[in-house]
């Protein structure tokens, strides 16, 4: 039985409208995040920071500097960041095959990208002056890749930000932050009009979770400034406090959010919602750290989790954080390199693709547009052969070739399995040698004889 709530979900099911419709086409996307919290790079004095570089606000203890909470609140007076070149940014998204840049205005620690009106603390303010949020935008939209707002809720400079509300003076102080919050984000959308939607973090406490009503009421006006405007499931909480989801199990906002640094395994996990998983190069890093600690992803591993996060009909968002200079770090340079040399030639298998209702297969991922089949191969079976199982009545391919350069591969029947579906082995000549994945594209047709007659 349906609970009655006043602020779920409004919608459900995805939307129809063509603005979501170009979102749902990106495949890739660009995370940037940049702030003050890149001057320190993850660490200061000599000593590191062990949290993800963009919270070393947070940074306390024997390991902090001392006085380090002052140190930091008066770091935005040295930001001069003289090497920064949106231009060189949205060049390089663009060769890497970003369609969709995501940019932090507003991290936890409350330091504005933009000069806002409402806050001293602001890039106004600092030796750059310059409004950095409208320099990424227009350099990125100058090459035809839409811009995402990052904006987060919680806001530690902010003397009416609060946890939770306990006490009268908490729900005074928090109706100040929550004025101060409306106020920037109607900035924002009446700043950079090209924004074709906003990215919500710092939703989970407890003092915003309790805002439900004038949440959906920001949400819903937001969404009459900017008709088209697209908002994720992590903006706001339901009358009951539960988000992503409202008590009816109905997703809020326009698409999932909940994938960060984290993947869906099977299309169930997706529940028939748009999404899009936003991760980091090294484990967990997304401000720029002077040196990153364990694990850093190699472009195969990324491009491995894009096409996984396609053949889920989902977006794969790859975040970037430049140091306090405005510089992008070599890893991330040669990163977006080797993925943009892929992209170039097997971007047909990402861009406007989706899931295919196909038998996950060892060798890789199916993604589909239409009554085609893109096969991107990252385990090379011993024998060459792809196997394919289709279980759609009076359907098979017809044709099999190399997205790279069209050269045909085999195709040959493999009978049927128990199930009654049809097996096919796509086979790779034995003498193609490829030391990167590689698409192949499988064309289907609706048979002419009828299944039925067999039966
Ligand atoms: C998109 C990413 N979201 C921010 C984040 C993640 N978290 C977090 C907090 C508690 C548990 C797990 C994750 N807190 N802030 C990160 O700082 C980055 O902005």
């Amino acid at each position: 039985t349906q609970i009655s709530l006043k602020h779920g979900s409004h919608r459900s099911g995805k939307r129809t409208d063509a603005t979501m419709q170009r979102w749902r086409e990106y495949g890739l996307g660009q995370f940037i995040h940049w702030g003050i919290y890149s001057i320190p790079g993850g660490g200061w004095d000599g000593k590191t920071y062990g949290g993800a570089a963009e919270w070393i606000r947070s940074w306390s203890g024997k390991d902090a500097p001392n006085d380090w909470r002052k140190t930091y609140d008066n770091l935005y007076k040295q930001f001069n960041p003289v090497d920064f070149n949106a231009n060189k940014w949205a060049e390089q998204a663009k060769n890497m095959g970003a369609k969709y840049v995501i940019f932090t205005t507003k991290h936890h620690d409350g330091f504005c990208m933009w000069p806002s009106k409402y806050t001293e603390y602001t890039i106004a303010n600092t030796p750059y002056k310059k409004d950095i949020v409208k320099e990424v935008v227009d350099a990125y939209n100058k090459v035809g890749i839409d811009v995402y707002l990052y904006f987060s809720v919680m806001d530690w400079s902010h003397q009416g930000w609060r946890y939770d509300i306990k006490s009268p003076e908490d729900s005074i102080a928090f109706e100040s932050f929550k004025k101060f919050t409306r106020n920037q984000l109607l900035e924002l959308l009446t700043s950079y009009p090209s924004a074709k939607g906003l990215w919500f973090d710092g939703t989970w406490d407890k003092s915003w979770v309790k805002q439900a009503e004038f949440a959906d009421e920001l949400e819903t006006e937001m969404r009459t400034l900017r008709p088209g405007l697209i908002i994720g499931s992590r903006f706001r909480a339901d009358d009951f406090g539960k988000r992503h989801v409202d008590s009816n199990g109905v997703m809020m906002g326009d698409y999932e959010q909940g994938w960060e640094r984290n993947l869906p395994n099977s299309i169930e996990d997706v529940h028939g919602h748009d999404w899009d998983c936003v991760m980091t190069i090294p484990d967990n890093q997304w401000g720029y750290n002077s040196h990153w600690k364990g694990y850093v992803k190699t472009p195969y591993n990324l491009i491995e989790m894009l096409v996984k996060s396609v053949s889920l009909s989902g977006n794969f968002v790859i975040n970037f954080g430049p140091d306090g200079k405005g510089n992008i770090r070599q890893e991330e340079t040669s990163i977006a390199k080797e993925i943009g040399d892929w992209m170039k030639t097997n971007n047909e298998a990402i861009y406007g693709c989706s899931h295919a209702d196909m038998k996950k297969q060892d060798w890789g991922y199916f993604t589909q547009k239409g009554r085609k089949l893109y096969l991107t191969v990252f385990n090379r079976p011993i024998n060459n052969c792809l196997n394919v199982e289709i279980s759609e009545k009076g359907v098979k391919p017809t044709k099999a070739y190399f997205l790279a350069n069209k050269l045909p591969v085999a195709i040959q029947d493999a009978g049927k399995n128990k199930q009654n579906n049809n097996l096919y082995n796509i086979v790779i000549p034995a003498k193609y040698i490829s030391d990167k994945p590689f698409v192949i594209v499988l064309e289907l047709e609706e048979s002419q004889t009828n299944e039925k007659a067999y039966q």
